[in-house]
Formats: C-alpha cells, sequence, structure tokens
C-alpha cells in the first residue's frame, strides 16, 4: 500500500504541489488523471524516492521513502515516463545485471530475462543494444525490468505513450495479474478510455491538489446517463416523443437521448406501434467528460 501524506513540492517558488494526500489501496488499480503540469510525474518521482517533498512523507507498506528509504524502495517498483536506456548494452545482458543487484545467479537471470522479453513482446530483439531500441521497445523493456524484485507497489507513469494495440494489450494484462496478486498499482495516463477500463478508483489532481478521489462506480453514477437506441426511420414525430425524456441527438438512424433518467421499457412502449427498434442500450459519459465537470474546464479548449 502506498500512502501519499500532505505531500508540498516546490520548485524554486512555484509550488507543484499542495498538501497532496492520498493512499494506493493493495489489490487495487489506481488511475491518476490530470492535465499536462497537473503534477503527476512529481508525485510518482517523490513516492520512487528520486526527489524529496519540502513537506509530508510517502509511506510504502508503511515504510518512510524521507526517513527510510531503502526498506521503502525495496517494495517499490516504478516505470518513469520517459525511461532511459541510451546503453551501449544488450538488453538480455542488462536484464541480467539488473537482476544481479537483486541477487539472481546469472543463468537464473537470463532464464527469468529470455522469458520476460517474449512476454513483453521482444523476443527475438534480446541481443539488439539497448541504444538501439524505439521508445516503445524501451518502455516494454522497462515494464519487464520493473517485474524483477516482485515488489507490492507499483508506479507506472504514463507508460501507455509509445506503446503499440499490442504494447497497450500486454500492459493491460500485466496490470490485471499484479492486481489479482494483491499488489497496489498507481498509473497515469492521458488516454482516459484505458484508465476507465482498467482503474478501481481514480484520483484527480489539479494544478498540483487533489481536486477528487472517485471509484469507477461513483465514477458510473456521476456520468450523465444516455439512451441510445437505432431505429429504422428517424423523424420529427419521433424526436418529439423523444424529447420527452431527454435532449435526442440523431446520428443516421442512431438518436442519444442524454440526460435520460427513465424506464428505458417505456421509450419501447410509446414507439413500438410506429417504429423498428433494432437496438436499445444504455450509455454512461466517459471519464473524460467526469474528469471536466470536476475540474470545471470546457473539454473542448483544454486538451487532456
Ligand atoms: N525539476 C523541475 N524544475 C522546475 N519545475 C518543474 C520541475 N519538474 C516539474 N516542474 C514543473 O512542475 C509542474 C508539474 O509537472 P509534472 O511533470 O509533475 O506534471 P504532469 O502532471 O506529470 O504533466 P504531464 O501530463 O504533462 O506529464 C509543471 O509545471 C512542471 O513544469
Amino acid at each position: 500500500m502506498l500512502e501519499i501524506q500532505h505531500v508540498t513540492k516546490t520548485f524554486g517558488r512555484f509550488k507543484v504541489l499542495e498538501d497532496e494526500t492520498f493512499s494506493v489501496p493493495d489489490g487495487e488499480i489506481t488511475g491518476f488523471v490530470g492535465l499536462n503540469g497537473a503534477g503527476k510525474t512529481t508525485t510518482m518521482r517523490i513516492a520512487s524516492g528520486v526527489i524529496f517533498p519540502n513537506s509530508g512523507d510517502v509511506l510504502v507498506d508503511g515504510y518512510s521513502i524521507v526517513k527510510d528509504k531503502k526498506k521503502a524502495s525495496e517494495r517499490l517498483a516504478w516505470v518513469p515516463e520517459l525511461p532511459i536506456f541510451e546503453l551501449d548494452v544488450k538488453a538480455i545482458d542488462y536484464f541480467v545485471y539488473i537482476a544481479g543487484y537483486y541477487g539472481y545467479s546469472t543463468s537464473e537471470a537470463r532464464k527469468m530475462g529470455m522469458e520476460m522479453l517474449e512476454k513483453v513482446g521482444l523476443k527475438g530483439f534480446e541481443k539488439r543494444k539497448l541504444e538501439n531500441y524505439s521508445q516503445g521497445m524501451k518502455r516494454r523493456f522497462a515494464l519487464a525490468v520493473c517485474l524483477i524484485s516482485n515488489p507490492k507497489n507499483y508506479l507506472f507513469d504514463e507508460v501507455l505513450n509509445g506503446l503499440d494495440a499490442q504494447g497497450i494489450m500486454y500492459f493491460r494484462n500485466l496490470a490485471a495479474s499484479l492486481k489479482k496478486e494483491g499488489k497496489a498499482i498507481l498509473f497515469s495516463s492521458h488516454i482516459l478510455s484505458e484508465v476507465e477500463s482498467l482503474a478501481d478508483r481514480v484520483v484527480f489532481i489539479h494544478k498540483g491538489k487533489i481536486v477528487k478521489i472517485m471509484t469507477i462506480d461513483e465514477i458510473r453514477k456521476f456520468a450523465t446517463p444516455s439512451l441510445v437506441l437505432r431505429v429504422d426511420k428517424v423523424d420529427n414525430k419521433l424526436l418529439d416523443k423523444l424529447s420527452k425524456f431527454g435532449e435526442p441527438l440523431v446520428n443516421g438512424n442512431q438518436v442519444m437521448v442524454r440526460d435520460f433518467k427513465d424506464d428505458p421499457s417505456k421509450v419501447n412502449s410509446i414507439l413500438s406501434s410506429e417504429y423498428k427498434i433494432y437496438e436499445m442500450k444504455m450509455e454512461y459519459s466517459s471519464l473524460e467528460e467526469v474528469f471536466f465537470k470536476i475540474i470545471g474546464v470546457n473539454n473542448e479548449t483544454v486538451h487532456i
């Protein structure tokens, strides 16, 4: 478990984090979202012990990263936003070197390295030098390396950046299996659809302050419900009928009734004598919409 406790950080006179407090529980994936410059990477760097907070602390399974750095960092793996492996060394040799640091023999480490690199989709590239890896390959390699020590806590900073569809799939599977093993995972990303599908809870950060912490279930309740219908024809009469339930938006023969808070079967009974309904389902607005509601900016003007 990770506990970020009243962390404040300033760079020069600029306050980047202010009294930041939240927890990353065991057996859960915690999504960490915010606009560019909100403070996610700084939080992760503090939690990993690379930089110190001005005040506050981070506890890793109860050990302070400030006062008991060795014990805290042994229990933690961190994949940084920009893994730097500009090394004139083969991937497998570097893996063996790092694994040696954690007490594995060369033969054990080599066997584990070959397996792990295959798992992250780097089979056939084990002997390529790291300096010749692409950004996506470096990220995959960083994911494999972070598993060597098998710690309880994980910090993944924008690890989806630069990953292709296969790499994203690997990360999804990895995060799900770590969660199953009861690990605590903090995962930042701008790909909010991925956060929504992976995370159990989401921490929202804005201008260095935690503005909201919500479970995915709470996010779904908070989100605006819409009824989506696919019908044989869309005419004014249909839209008239639907507008009694919410705001109808048309896209071909599909109509989305926004802010729908009624019983879908009522719509069915009102329409079924005049229209063929091919499909009817409830949809909830995305985490993205919830995010912009929470921080109070318009998603057309700000890119997340
Ligand atoms: N070493 C540093 N010196 C000065 N300012 C810094 C330093 N590191 C970060 N900052 C500033 O702190 C703020 C938070 O940066 P941080 O990288 O934590 O944001 P982020 O939420 O990870 O953003 P992004 O989504 O763009 O990666 C930014 O304004 C950034 O310019």
